[in-house]
């Protein structure tokens, strides 16, 4: 039986993952929410590792709202750099692997093709910077480490992402303009939740860094069609391409992960 503790257990991954394990048989997984265990809290991981034992820990505590992070980066580097080096140190303490989730926006976006672990990182905006020095942190203290980068994370159930963003803005009849200035890889919450479960935690993968995404490129304007599409709100929604949407966060124009 594998221990394992999940941080950030209450957003959109975190409880995709809480999910599906519970089907795994040789599993053990305990859930730890930002209440009950705070990652900027170094003695608090500290009291949390020390006593559980866990083989792995899957980190899914972010700070993830890009816009906000632009206006106020503290927030963001201290949850996701200052948060990922704590866990990182008390992992070591405690020989507990750590699988450690990052992004596409660690990539400045100006490579043509798909973006490869080999490639030159180049965030150009905050959260992309702190989701970057995290994985620094990480790569610097404790070497049993997986690094996932993923990009466009949604879950259909849970949280606030894209995906269900366009649904409750179109079910509320309301216009939507629609960028097609980006393109990337949209990742369903449930496939990365089964390569974390199915894949990383049953030992088919060396430590190091990872890239996985559901392989399939397009725009958020192309992704918001789809979406319109599979919940039959096509007919009935005004969707309008808007190049210029505004955004106070620069966003990288390709993070295609290969
Ligand atoms: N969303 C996306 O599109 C993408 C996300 N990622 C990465 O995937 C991972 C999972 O993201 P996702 O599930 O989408 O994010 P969510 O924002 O849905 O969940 C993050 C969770 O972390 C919690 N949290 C925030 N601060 C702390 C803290 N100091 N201590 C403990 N918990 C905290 C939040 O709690 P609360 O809500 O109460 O603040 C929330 O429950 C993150 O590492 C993210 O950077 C990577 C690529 C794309
Ligand atoms: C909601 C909305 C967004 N957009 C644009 C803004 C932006 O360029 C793009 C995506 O907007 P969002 O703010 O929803 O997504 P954003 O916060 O950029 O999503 C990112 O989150 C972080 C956590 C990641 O790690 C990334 O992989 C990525 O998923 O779509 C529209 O054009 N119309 C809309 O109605």
């Amino acid at each position: 039986m594998k221990k394992v503790i999940v941080t950030g257990a209450g957003g959109q991954l975190g409880l995709t993952l809480m999910e599906g394990a519970s089907t795994y048989d040789n599993l053990y997984v305990e859930s730890k929410t930002a209440d009950e265990l705070n990652i900027t809290s170094l003695e608090s991981i500290q009291k949390a590792l020390k006593n559980g034992n866990y083989d792995f820990c899957i980190n899914c505590a972010a700070y993830t709202n890009v816009e906000q992070s632009e206006k106020t980066p503290d927030i963001a580097f201290k949850v996701n750099a200052e948060g990922a080096k704590n866990l990182a140190l008390c992992c070591k303490e405690n020989d507990t692997a750590l699988i450690h989730i990052s992004s596409d926006y660690v990539f400045d976006g100006t490579k043509s093709g798909p973006y490869t672990i080999d490639d030159p990182t180049n965030p150009i905006n905050e959260y992309g910077k702190s989701k970057l020095k995290g994985e620094e942190y990480i790569r610097q203290i404790w070497d049993n480490h997986f690094i996932i980068r993923t990009s466009w994370l949604y879950s259909k159930k849970y949280g606030q992402n894209f995906y269900r963003t366009i649904v409750q803005k179109a079910k509320e009849g309301l216009e939507l303009r629609v960028t097609d200035a980006q393109i990337g890889c949209p990742t369903n919450t449930e496939s990365l939740a089964k390569f974390i479960l199915g894949e990383v935690l049953q030992g088919n993968h060396a430590y190091g860094t990872y890239h996985f995404t559901d392989g399939k490129p397009m725009t958020w304007y192309k992704f918001a069609q789809q979406i319109l599409e599979e919940n039959s709100l096509m007919g009935s929604t005004n969707l309008v391409l808007d190049r210029n949407y505004r955004t106070f966060a620069k966003r990288p124009k390709n993070s295609v992960l290969s």
